[in-house]
């Protein structure tokens, strides 16, 4: 699944009403009626995320190495592997897309297409979790650890660091949690308050939140940056954050 065929019709993209009336209090999954709505989605629920994806370009830029691998791990549509793609200047560079939704595979594979940098795009529908990695200058994690059972973290991190070269990074966003209750609600009040000013309504942020809550595991800041050192990286430091979202870089020394 690598090079477009011919970039055809841009996906159909809607806005984003899944939680907008009452329904079953399903986990949240990312299936198809996620994937078409997701731009939107994600858009409007992540403080930070369209200041977050042009930055992944201009740290790709500064740490992609020559003739290295660059992964982009739950890559759903595709938005920060085109910010990766942007970002890397030596033409003998690999990068990868893995996502284990085929729902936004398929529609990843588009919007690679349509986008017109020329170098290759491999997309693989895996589970993160077993998929190859060497040889890496630039991993991208931009919002999918917290999706991973927390059991399984340390052994992916630890994947990535070993894969890693030498002066290589990996770019970790994640939904965090805090040491204190204060600033826990004080956060997530004003999480959901940029919620609301992007117009979703109380029962959509009280349902997203009761869909996400056993799927969607945060964790402190503190107990990121130990784990990523744990893992084999050199240097943690966070490069970003909007109330309780944050986006860290973990650096392997050259
Ligand atoms: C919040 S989205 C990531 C957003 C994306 N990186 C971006 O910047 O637009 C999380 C993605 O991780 C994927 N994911 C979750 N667990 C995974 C796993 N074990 N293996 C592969 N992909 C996984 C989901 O399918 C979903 O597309
Ligand atoms: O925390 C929330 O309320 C969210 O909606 C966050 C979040 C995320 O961080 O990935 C959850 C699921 C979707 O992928 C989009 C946004």
């Amino acid at each position: 699944m690598s090079k477009p065929k011919s970039p055809g019709k841009p996906p159909e993209q809607a806005t984003d009403r899944l939680f907008a009336t009452e329904r079953r209090p399903d986990d949240f999954r990312f299936d198809a009626s996620v994937a078409r709505v997701f731009p939107d989605m994600i858009r409007r629920s992540v403080p930070g995320y369209t200041t977050i994806i042009p930055m992944i370009e201009v740290i790709t830029e500064q740490y992609a190495q020559a003739g290295s691998n660059c992964y982009d791990l739950g890559c759903s549509l595709g938005a920060s592997t085109l910010a990766m793609r942007h970002g890397i200047s030596y033409p003998d560079c690999s990068l990868f897309g893995v996502d284990n939704s085929s729902a936004m595979i398929e529609r990843c594979e588009h919007y690679i297409a349509l986008d017109d940098n020329p170098m290759p795009v491999t997309l693989r529908c895996e589970d993160i979790l077993h998929t190859e990695l060497s040889n890496a200058s630039v991993t991208t994690l931009n919002f999918t650890l917290q999706f991973i059972a927390p059991e399984e973290r340390s052994a992916l991190l630890t994947r990535i660091a070993r894969a890693t070269r030498p002066g290589g990074v990996l770019i970790l966003s994640e939904k965090i949690q805090f040491e204190s209750e204060r600033e826990q609600n004080t956060q997530t009040r004003l999480h959901h308050d940029f919620k609301r000013a992007n117009g979703y309504s109380d029962l959509e942020i009280s349902q997203k939140r009761s869909a996400i809550e056993r799927v969607l595991i945060p964790e402190t800041l503190a107990a990121h940056k130990q784990r990523l050192l744990d893992a084999g990286f050199d240097d943690v430091m966070v490069w970003y954050q909007c109330f309780n979202f944050v986006s860290m870089l973990a650096i392997k020394n050259g």
